[in-house]
């Protein structure tokens, strides 16, 4: 039996490439391909068993009260998931112990290596930086894969109890630094003929380490989006980090 699909945000870059990657699948069935302003029903309606959002981060949270609410799993690439955020999920799905919903900052294979990679690293370095570069149509900065990053490095850091190495800056043109997610420096770049790329920085006495991923094409995010589709009924709870399901 196939698993039926609701997508959100279908019209959008990332939505019209999950509907083309569902309706090439031939153990999912789309259901339903919503966009701003369309009839959020319709994914109950049609008896969707998963919903994807590829949404925004003002409306993502919506959704997921919807999905949790009629009983629909989700696997999410919307950004914008703060902690508080999960906490909120994490309570509401305490309610639906069956319910599973997936977030994952990036479904590319190499990107959610390349976070691995950072993590096993960072315990090795004390500096540490993350370069992210973007199309210049992106909402929302840093990307949710660079604090996914940073936090992954400042926690892996903190474990090994290592301090953030040295700094001499004194004088600064505002955000000349980057912006500080945990005690991680993260550089945004926006620019036309981005689509999306990541360079995470280790520094130490006489050597650098870098790691560096690119998407190319969008299309590189679908096989991590059909893994969480075909994953999600059998990962009850919530779920953070593509990481997890490919079992790194
Ligand atoms: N996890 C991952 O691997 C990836 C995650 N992303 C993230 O996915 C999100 C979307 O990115 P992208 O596709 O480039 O953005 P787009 O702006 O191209 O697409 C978003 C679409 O969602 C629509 N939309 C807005 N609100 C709603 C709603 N309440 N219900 C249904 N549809 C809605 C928008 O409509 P309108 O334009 O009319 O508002 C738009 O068509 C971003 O947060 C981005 O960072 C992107 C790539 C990979
Ligand atoms: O908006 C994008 O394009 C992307 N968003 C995600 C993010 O913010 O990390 C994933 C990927 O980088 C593409």
């Amino acid at each position: 039996m196939s698993i039926r699909v609701a997508v959100l945000g279908a019209r959008g870059r990332m939505g019209a490439q999950a509907v083309n990657a569902v309706e090439g699948a031939a153990d999912l069935e789309l259901v339903a391909a919503i966009d701003a302003g369309d009839r959020l029903l319709d994914v109950v309606d049609n008896g969707a068993d998963v919903l994807i959002d590829f949404t925004h981060p003002d409306a993502v949270m919506g959704n997921l009260e919807f999905a949790v609410e009629h009983g629909v799993h989700a696997v999410v690439g919307t950004t914008g998931m703060t902690q508080d955020r999960l906490e909120t999920l994490a309570g509401w799905l305490a309610d639906k112990p069956e319910l599973g919903v997936l977030i994952a900052p990036n479904f590319a294979l190499g990107a959610v290596l390349a976070m691995r990679f950072a993590e096993q690293a960072a315990r090795f370095y004390a500096s540490a930086e993350v370069i992210e570069l973007h199309h210049n149509r992106k909402a929302d900065a840093p990307s949710g894969t660079a604090g996914h990053t940073a936090r992954l490095i400042s926690k892996a850091r903190a474990e090994a109890g290592i301090e953030p190495g040295p700094d001499a800056t004194t004088s600064e043109v505002d955000g000349a630094r980057g912006a500080l997610v945990g005690d991680v420096r993260v550089h945004s770049v926006r620019l036309p003929g981005l689509i999306a790329h990541e360079e995470i920085l280790f520094g130490a006495e006489g050597e650098t380490l870098t790691i560096r991923h690119d998407s190319m094409d969008r299309s590189s995010f679908m096989p991590g989006v059909l893994l969480g589709v075909r994953s999600i009924a059998k990962r009850p709870g919530l779920t953070v980090g593509l990481e997890n399901v490919l079992e790194l």
